[in-house]
């Protein structure tokens, strides 16, 4: 653990960290080695990657002989890529964009959110119908869209108060889009002539609609990359599992090469831009080393990390060690901590959780505090309203008196950047991959291999809870968990009937008159 770091009465163990370049996407060694056509380039040079890499030893081989045939057919395509990777990202030719025979898209994969007042309910139905946000025993799968739809009718009106509260509606979209044509620019400034699209999981232009335009554009060339930097089941793991299911069964989509960058939290460029906000906004505070760096990320189900193996947790625990070992380097030592914010629901989330940890903080005395968005690069509601309004009143009411808050990294030129070096270094990989792929003609994000991430941080896709698929009597696991469901069942019945019908107990207490 690192020294400065803060224990809050719930805090969580810090795993320790070394230092740049880390290994690629998965933060455990041998978990990673599991997949080894999956790629998240890290900030090193092509040499250093085949050591440092975890590829199992044929699959390096194989990756990379390819890769070779790659460049030389493609020279002139993949110049700028070399270049890069060979001098440790430290040269952009700037000889204008080399037009390449191949054309190369980016896909950005982003949440999505709503534009208006009027989006915020089918927009919840969007989220809450993914199997990957409600996780439901696959028994009741078949009620995951009226759940979705009752669920978002009762949150509509509190999401709508938040949204109305920045506007209107989400930024989202505008920065994501925004991202990508910064990021398109870095692409051409560094000689990879590509086209940048964004795909959004619950909200327009839809993954879906990003797919129907690159296929009108002709791209043969895909880079995948979700706009979360650490990897969870319920944001680049459901887009990706959207996406792999689009692939599976499209003709153009099954010939096109294509790889994806899971996670990227440990890159340098994006680490060393979020320290660079750091600083400035310490800079901000009358004492800015009695200041404590609250890392704020947002929250998942506790199960999705302790029974589904979701990576998320533990990415965001190195993310936070190497942008603390950033700060150290330019002799910032403050005290901090992290913590996990906006659950949403009855069970058990990542703690612990920003709203207590602040309360905490408070009663321990801290009177300074600066909030660090920390899972996600743009603004966005949670940033807008929940740290800026909610969580800053929280933490006056709790004795602490200056408070601060870093902004998203949006189009902070480093990071972009930096996002253009991870399109780059993975561009060798595209088509060395895709040959396997295509022989196999299976699950094709990327190139088999997005199935087989999922499934392995899903348990053999286990459900949420693990089931119990016996029965015992007496006061067991098993009676509890069958009569937990089936009273689930029986609610859940009631509710269906209740949507469809529109009469029942809850239009007679009069909570559902949302309905109409
Ligand atoms: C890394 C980021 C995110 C994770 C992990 C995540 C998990 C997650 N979210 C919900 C439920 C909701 N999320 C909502 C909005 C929202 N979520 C993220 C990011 C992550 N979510 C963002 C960036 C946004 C905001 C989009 C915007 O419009 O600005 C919402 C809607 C807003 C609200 O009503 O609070 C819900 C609901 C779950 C259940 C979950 C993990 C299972
Ligand atoms: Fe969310």
């Amino acid at each position: 653990m690192r020294s400065g770091r803060i224990q809050s009465s719930a805090s969580c163990s810090a795993s320790s960290s070394s230092t740049f370049p880390h290994p690629p996407c998965l933060t455990s060694a041998s978990r990673h080695c599991k997949f080894p056509r999956l790629l998240s380039p890290p900030a090193v040079s092509l040499s250093q990657r085949v050591s440092r890499n975890c590829l199992v030893p044929e699959m390096t081989q194989l990756s990379f002989s390819k890769q070779a045939n790659t460049i030389t057919n493609k020279k002139h395509l993949f110049q700028a890529g070399v270049g890069a990777l060979e001098t440790s990202n430290t040269q952009a030719v700037s000889t204008g964009p080399l037009i390449g025979e191949e054309k190369i898209g980016v896909l950005l994969l982003n949440l999505g959110g709503p534009e208006t007042l009027d989006d915020v309910q089918p927009f919840l139905f969007n989220l809450f119908a993914d199997p990957d946000i409600i996780r439901l025993p696959r028994l009741f799968r078949f009620l995951q869209r009226p759940l979705a739809k009752f669920i978002s009718v009762l949150r509509a009106p509190k999401s709508k108060e938040g949204y109305a509260s920045i506007g209107g509606g989400s930024p989202l979209r505008r920065i994501t889009d925004a991202q990508a044509e910064e990021l398109r620019k870095s692409l051409w400034e560094k000689n990879v002539p590509a086209k940048v699209y964004v795909g959004m999981r619950y909200w327009h232009p839809f993954t879906e609609e990003a797919i129907e335009q690159i296929k009108k554009d002709g791209i043969a060339e895909l880079v995948v990359l979700p706009l979360y930097p650490q990897f969870s089941i319920s944001t680049s793991g459901s887009s990706l599992r959207l996406l792999e299911s689009i692939f599976r069964d499209d003709e153009y989509l099954v010939n096109m090469q294509h790889t994806v960058i899971p996670s990227w939290y440990q890159r340098e460029g994006y680490i060393k831009s979020m320290a660079n906000l750091i600083e400035k906004e310490l800079q901000k505070f009358d004492h800015p080393e009695k200041v404590v760096i609250f890392f704020s990320a947002h929250g998942v189900p506790l199960a999705y990390v302790e029974e589904a193996g979701d990576p998320y947790k533990a990415e965001m625990e190195e993310c936070v060690d190497l942008i603390m070992e950033e700060l150290e380097k330019r002799k910032i030592t403050n005290a901090y901590t992290l913590a996990y914010q906006s659950r949403v629901g009855p069970v058990e989330w990542l703690k612990p959780y920003t709203d207590e940890t602040i309360i905490d903080l408070g009663r321990k005395g801290v009177k300074s505090l600066l909030a660090v968005p920390i899972s996600f690069v743009s603004e966005h509601i949670e940033t807008l309203e929940e740290i800026d309004v909610e969580y800053k009143e929280l933490a006056l009411e709790s004795g602490i008196q200056n408070w601060g808050r870093v902004p998203a990294l949006g189009c902070e030129p480093m990071f972009i950047s930096d996002l253009a070096d991870a399109v780059i270094e993975s561009l060798p990989y595209v088509g060395a991959m895709a040959v396997s792929n295509l022989e196999a003609r299976q699950s094709l994000v990327p190139l088999g291999s997005v199935e087989e991430l999922l499934a392995t941080y899903d348990s053999q896709r286990r459900e949420l809870p693990p089931p119990v698929t016996f029965w015992e009597w007496g006061w067991t696991k098993s009676a509890e968990t069958w009569n937990g469901r089936a009273a689930m069942l029986a609610v859940l019945v009631l509710l269906l009937l209740e949507v469809t019908t529109g009469e029942g107990f809850l239009h007679q207490w009069g909570v559902l008159p949302l309905f109409r």
